[in-house]
């Protein structure tokens, strides 16, 4: 990608437009665009009748919802598309033969990667640790925390997180690392790294240690919009049990890991709700959460893409990426890197998942196994 085409915003100027006079939503807060600007606290949205919950219905959310993180013994083809099969670990194979472990295929690898300088690209939650029920409580083991460690030390390597960056740094903690926050909405680099032609759409900053950073943050004008949302979402869903709203900045997640499925129409509702408020919003689905981000053309794909870009690695037949994600927001960066042969995308699942990855791993701690054996290989001059 060409950074100098970075000036030419992400952000998409064009959003569809949405009758909200339909559900009768008045646009309270100056970024909700219906209705007149004034400044209050939150929006609150009027409650529907119970079995009045037709969009959702209709538009897949809760068929997207009832699917994502499936439990074994389910293929999921698309979140809209789930099909029960009798042998889980038979379908879990043969899936395998078409996306192979990359513990087992890890000299194919190496063999791609000769004479190649390899960077790594890494998600966190359901990569790094694992999935749990407390989003804030979902930490990395001292030994993955190693194991990343070392792997920087030999090769550039970026955490890629929906989480807000800060928040991916606390739980990461490690200064070897790139990171970008909010689906690859906010990316800091360390000034020293960054190739001195390709600054543009970066703005000079510091880092908590008050070194010389440059920011790239595509979707800032969307600050206020996102922390709007964010209040109104919170506001709106607090009497339900087990919903949880987090701000990452650039955007924002309700999960409802903790909800009863009873209640999951009625918080897909009330987001969908809120959402008609904000037509330059999105949502997108992820393990248990639904995402709500701004309507831009940037992803943790073209994050990938800036980072080798600003880092000088782009373009280059002698640069091998590895990016290795469980969500579906990670299938852009493997969309990515499949094209132009770039790289390989490494899927973490323990369910067969359609995918743009070329390898699998079962679960974070067969990342860590990964990890380590690419440390050994460099280690003993193999690479
Ligand atoms: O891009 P990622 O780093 O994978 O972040 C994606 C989402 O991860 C977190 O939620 C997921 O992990 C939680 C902790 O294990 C789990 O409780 C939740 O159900 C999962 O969806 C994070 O809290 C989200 O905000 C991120 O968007």
């Amino acid at each position: 990608m060409d950074l100098k085409s970075s000036k030419a915003s992400p952000v998409l100027t064009d959003p569809v437009p949405i009758d909200k006079s339909r559900l009768g939503i008045r646009g309270v807060l100056p970024y909700a665009q219906s209705g007149p600007s004034f400044s209050t606290s939150v929006l609150a949205i009027p409650r529907r009748k119970p079995g009045k919950l037709d969009d959702v219905r209709s538009n897949g959310w809760l068929d997207a919802m009832k699917s994502s993180s499936p439990p074994r013994k389910k293929i999921m083809k698309d979140v809209n598309v789930e099909v029960v099969l009798d042998d889980g670990d038979a379908a879990y194979d043969s899936w395998m033969s078409k996306y192979p472990s990359a513990l087992k295929s890890f000299g194919k690898i190496m063999n791609s990667a000769k004479n190649r300088r390899i960077v790594i690209f890494l998600d966190y939650d359901g990569t790094l640790s694992p999935i749990v029920d407390d989003p804030d409580r979902a930490f990395m083991s001292a030994d993955m925390r190693s194991a990343v460690k070392s792997v920087a030390t030999y090769f550039p390597t970026a955490i890629i997180s929906g989480r807000s960056r800060d928040k991916v740094y606390e739980l990461v903690g490690l200064t070897e690392l790139y990171y970008a926050g909010s689906h690859g909405m906010d990316i800091m680099l360390p000034d020293r790294d960054t190739e001195p032609t390709n600054h543009s759409g970066c703005i000079k900053s510091t880092d908590l240690l008050d070194k010389e950073v440059n920011l790239f943050q595509p979707a800032s004008e969307f600050l206020p919009m996102i922390d709007e949302v964010f209040r109104t979402l919170v506001e709106n869903t607090k009497d339900i049990k087990g919903a949880k709203v987090e701000n990452h900045k650039f955007c924002t997640s309700v999960h409802y890991r903790n909800v009863d499925e009873k209640s999951w129409p009625i918080i897909a509702q009330r987001v969908h709700d809120i959402l008609n408020s904000y037509p330059r919003l999105r949502l997108t689905h992820g393990r248990k959460v639904l995402e709500v981000r701004p309507v831009i053309d940037w992803d943790k794909g073209k994050a990938v893409e800036f980072l080798l870009e600003s880092l000088g690695l782009s373009n280059s037949p002698d640069v091998l990426s590895i990016y290795i994600g469980d969500d579906r927001t990670d299938e852009d960066a493997f969309k990515a890197l499949r094209s132009e042969s770039r790289g390989y995308g490494i899927i973490v699942s323990a369910v067969p998942k359609e995918t743009n990855a070329f390898f699998s791993l079962r679960d974070p701690s067969e990342v860590k196994k990964f990890l380590e054996a690419l440390v050994r290989m460099k280690e003993q001059g193999d690479l």
